[in-house]
């Protein structure tokens, strides 16, 4: 039932740690709104994303954004992780990203990059859609 964000060390410019308390509140709201949960981890490391990683295994975890950081080693280890996950998942960085490794990443959906923190926003909107909760959420009409 859930989607599993996980942010990489200096992942965002000037945030050094996870992502701003206003884009977790719209991710965890459009989530709710949708009927489902996320879970946001901000790992400190390439290690503690390699782990994070294997802990999806088994707990519910339906779609995966992430972010593997700047080192190209640890990428292609996360790339890896990623894929024998065999969960749907989106690359997420906030600049723009040469490096496309994911693009072998079995189940990925997308790469998105140079939206900032906006990036996982923009990621978990694919994700309830490619879940199939687009349409349920707009039977929900507010007003007129
Ligand atoms: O957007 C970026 C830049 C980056 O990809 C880099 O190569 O430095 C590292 C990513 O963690 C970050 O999201």
């Amino acid at each position: 039932m859930s989607i599993a964000i996980i942010t990489a060390p200096n992942g965002l410019v000037d945030q050094p740690a996870g992502l701003p308390r206003e884009v977790v509140s719209q991710l965890v709201e459009r989530a709710a709104q949708a009927g489902r949960t996320v879970a946001v981890r901000a790992c400190s490391s390439a290690t503690e994303v390699v782990d994070c990683l294997r802990q999806l295994n088994g707990n519910g975890t339906e779609f995966v954004l992430f972010d593997p950081g700047a080192h190209s080693l640890s990428r292609s280890a996360i790339g890896a992780c990623v894929s024998r996950l065999g969960k749907p998942s989106i690359e997420v960085h906030a600049g723009p990203c040469p490096a496309v490794e994911i693009s072998s990443v079995a189940d990925s959906i997308s790469v998105i990059d140079g939206y900032g923190a906006q990036g996982y926003v923009l990621g978990l909107s694919i994700a309830l859609e490619y879940l199939g909760d687009a349409e349920c959420e707009n039977r929900i009409h507010v007003g007129t």
